[in-house]
């Protein structure tokens, strides 16, 4: 599996390189998975969308790229190489710090909420660059205001105010910035748009694809929404039940999903279909720690395709086509409906 990622990346520099990767959450029957050997890149200069229903894992993914798993959790297993920096699941403490921020910019799911109410935002930014010895704040502030301007927010007002002054999509947006102010050259975004209505979000995406490709960065964006993230990610990976179950080019993964939830995803995505009486619901719920399988295929109990090995024995996820991978047991044909 490990093989086939290399050669996949030859031409793309991977920044970010997760490898066979395991986190666990303490549940009331013990310590489950809720991402299971997850072995993914981010490339430089390409927008990974990560999409998935809620509770298939893309957060805790997205937190284990920063070591940032809360406790009672933890990661047990596998590798976070960011260039640069080394494998990131074995930092610590100050070291660790500093490499959130200036390496790997993040904005967390919720991050509308994670403003420090007591100080104005510019005083924030100012505290963010000290922790970081950011050696002109000038500059910094410069920054700061630039992209909230072209955010479509009152830049220097932005920066005079306190979160409270601020409706929800603001301070989204704000996170945005500060996630983008250290010049990191990873971006980490979960659930970036959530609080913003569909005008916004697109231009939201829209800068933050514009920012992107300006300094050549490596960004992931986590989001349920497969619609949005279609429109501006080059890449998709499709998480379901902790499991990475599909990823490659996002149009290409679009025209010809491979794996019978990413096909169901897609299905339901008026968006995408173009279509909303088509928009088909996907039929059942996503499994949570305490019921996703543990043995065989995790999404076998709502896969029309199921078979009797996708009850005994859990597909791998291996490269079937040019930089496509996935990981079921039925034929891509059958799912692609095309003739192999
Ligand atoms: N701190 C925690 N302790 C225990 N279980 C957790 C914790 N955080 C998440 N989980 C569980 O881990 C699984 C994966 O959660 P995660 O938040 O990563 O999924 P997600 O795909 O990001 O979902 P959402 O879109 O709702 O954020 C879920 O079953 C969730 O309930």
């Amino acid at each position: 599996m490990t093989d086939t990622i290399e050669r996949a990346t030859e031409d793309a520099v991977a920044e970010v390189r997760v490898r066979d990767l395991t986190v666990l959450y303490r549940t009331a029957q013990g310590e489950r998975p809720a991402v299971s050997n997850a072995s993914i890149d981010l490339r430089r200069g390409q927008i990974t969308g990560l999409v998935g229903e809620s509770g298939s894992g893309k957060s805790t993914l997205a937190l284990s790229l920063m070591n940032a798993i809360p406790e009672p959790g933890r990661i047990s297993a596998g590798s976070v190489r960011v260039e640069g920096v080394g494998d990131v699941t074995a930092l610590r403490g100050e070291h660790l710090r500093k490499v959130r921020g200036a390496a790997l910019g993040y904005v967390f799911q919720a991050s509308q909420n994670s403003l420090n109410p007591l100080k104005a935002i510019g005083r924030q930014l100012l505290d963010l660059g000290r922790s970081h010895k950011v050696q002109d704040p000038r500059t910094l502030v410069a920054k700061a205001r630039e992209l909230a301007d072209r955010m479509g927010l009152d830049g220097q007002r932005v920066l005079d105010s306190y979160q409270h002054e601020l409706s929800g999509g603001m301070r989204q947006r704000i996170g945005i910035v500060f996630a983008l102010v250290l010049n990191a050259k990873v971006l980490i975004l979960d659930e970036p748009t959530t609080a913003l209505d569909m005008i916004s979000q697109a231009a939201v995406l829209d800068i933050v694809r514009q920012v992107h490709e300006e300094n050549d960065l490596a960004t992931l964006i986590v989001t349920h929404d497969m619609g949005v993230v279609s429109e501006v990610a080059d890449r998709l990976a499709v998480m379901y039940g902790g499991r990475i179950v599909e990823d490659g080019p996002v149009l290409d993964l679009l025209r010809r999903p491979a794996h019978p939830y990413t096909r169901a995803l897609i299905r339901a995505t008026a968006r995408i279909t173009g279509d909303t009486a088509e928009a088909k619901a996907l039929p059942g719920r996503p499994p949570d720690l305490t019921t996703v399988p543990t043995t065989g295929c995790v999404f076998r109990e709502r896969c029309a395709l199921a078979m009797d090995i996708c009850a005994e024995t859990e597909p791998r996820l291996t490269a079937w086509a040019e930089d496509r991978r996935r990981a079921c047991h039925a034929e891509p044909a059958a799912v692609t409906g095309e003739s192999s």
